[in-house]
């Protein structure tokens, strides 16, 4: 079913998360083989990632991967990304640190629903988009022309940026905090298998869902005051486009190990933070 689903690339990413995670626990209530035979949850991260983290940003180095040079921009404009720095191990044990990745379509109510969260538990709310829009702005950053592109076109910017902007937050936050509502990430399903590889697996993807009729309509109020320049119908319609074929299989794959949640975003905003606090409330943590 995996394979036709998502044909060789999909199975070559699960492949590759089998070998990194070869000693991972069952998952309890598992639905899928994979669900039953590999859990991210509760292993420690350290020893299964076998010792890499990416350097922070910003970095010197490589080449981009084949899979970005088919991005938004030829490969000849991509400044250098940053690296996979092999001579560390893990930046996060998943034995005490609770990453829960928070995806869903754009405009869903993702972020809306963090803030509440973090009022109520102790999350820290890293938005992946958020981290992107600061990049962008910061001065002196090699990656702002890239990432205002890849933003306006509703694409995905090359992961090693953005791992490594996630990363960079988490470690602002830690040690005192060990609670990470990762929102909008990952986008696609190699996203995802890297992070858990060299950060941290997850314990939990939230997935929010409603009709992109209804999210259209709260992007269009939101466009009013968020002065983001990818709120606009032309980039809304691009990144319905890359949510359908890149961050729904997301939504299978994560399913397929046990972890998914997905809630209802029909209704008033107290009305879906009921439906999200039931399934954060099946953290053993929380
Ligand atoms: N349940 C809801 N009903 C109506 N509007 C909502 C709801 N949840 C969020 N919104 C509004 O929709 C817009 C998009 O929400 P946001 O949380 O920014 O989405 P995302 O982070 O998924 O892109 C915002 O203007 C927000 O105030
Ligand atoms: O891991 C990520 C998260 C976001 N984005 C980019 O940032 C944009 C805005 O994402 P965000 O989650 O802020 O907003 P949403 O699309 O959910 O409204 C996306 O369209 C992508 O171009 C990305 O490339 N990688």
């Amino acid at each position: 079913m995996f394979l036709s689903r998502f044909g060789e690339r999909g199975f070559l990413g699960a492949l590759r998360l089998v070998r990194h995670l070869s000693t991972a626990k069952a998952v309890p209530g598992g639905s899928s083989r994979i669900g039953q035979r590999f859990a991210l949850t509760g292993t420690v991260c350290s020893g299964l990632a076998a010792g890499y983290y990416y350097s922070s940003i910003p970095m010197v180095s490589a080449a981009p991967s084949a899979a970005e040079k088919t991005g938004a921009m030829q490969s000849s404009a991509l400044p250098p990304l940053p690296k996979l720095d092999t001579s560390h191990s893990a930046a996060f044990n998943a034995e005490n640190t609770t990453v829960v990745f928070v995806l869903g379509g754009p405009g869903v109510g993702k972020g809306t629903q963090c803030t509440k969260l973090v009022e109520e538990f102790d999350f820290v709310h890293i938005s992946a988009g958020d981290l992107l829009r600061d990049e962008r702005q910061r001065k002196g950053s090699p990656y702002g022309e890239l990432i205002e592109h890849y933003l306006r076109e509703g694409k995905i910017v090359p992961h090693e940026i953005t791992i490594s902007l996630i990363l960079n937050a988490m470690k602002s936050s830690s040690p005192s905090k060990n609670r990470f509502l990762i929102d909008g990430f990952p986008r696609n399903i190699d996203q995802g298998i890297e992070f858990e590889t060299a950060i941290c697996p997850s314990k939990m993807v939230l997935f929010f869902e409603c009709g992109e009729d209804e999210m259209l309509k709260r992007l269009m109020v939101r466009s009013q005051s968020s002065g983001r320049t990818d709120d606009n119908v032309d980039s809304i319609k691009k990144r319905f486009r890359t949510f359908q074929d890149s961050t729904m299989p997301v939504r299978e794959f994560y399913s397929d190990l046990g972890k998914l949640r997905a809630v209802n975003c029909v209704g008033s905003v107290g009305e879906v933070y009921e439906r999200t606090k039931k399934a954060v409330h099946e953290l053993a943590e929380i």
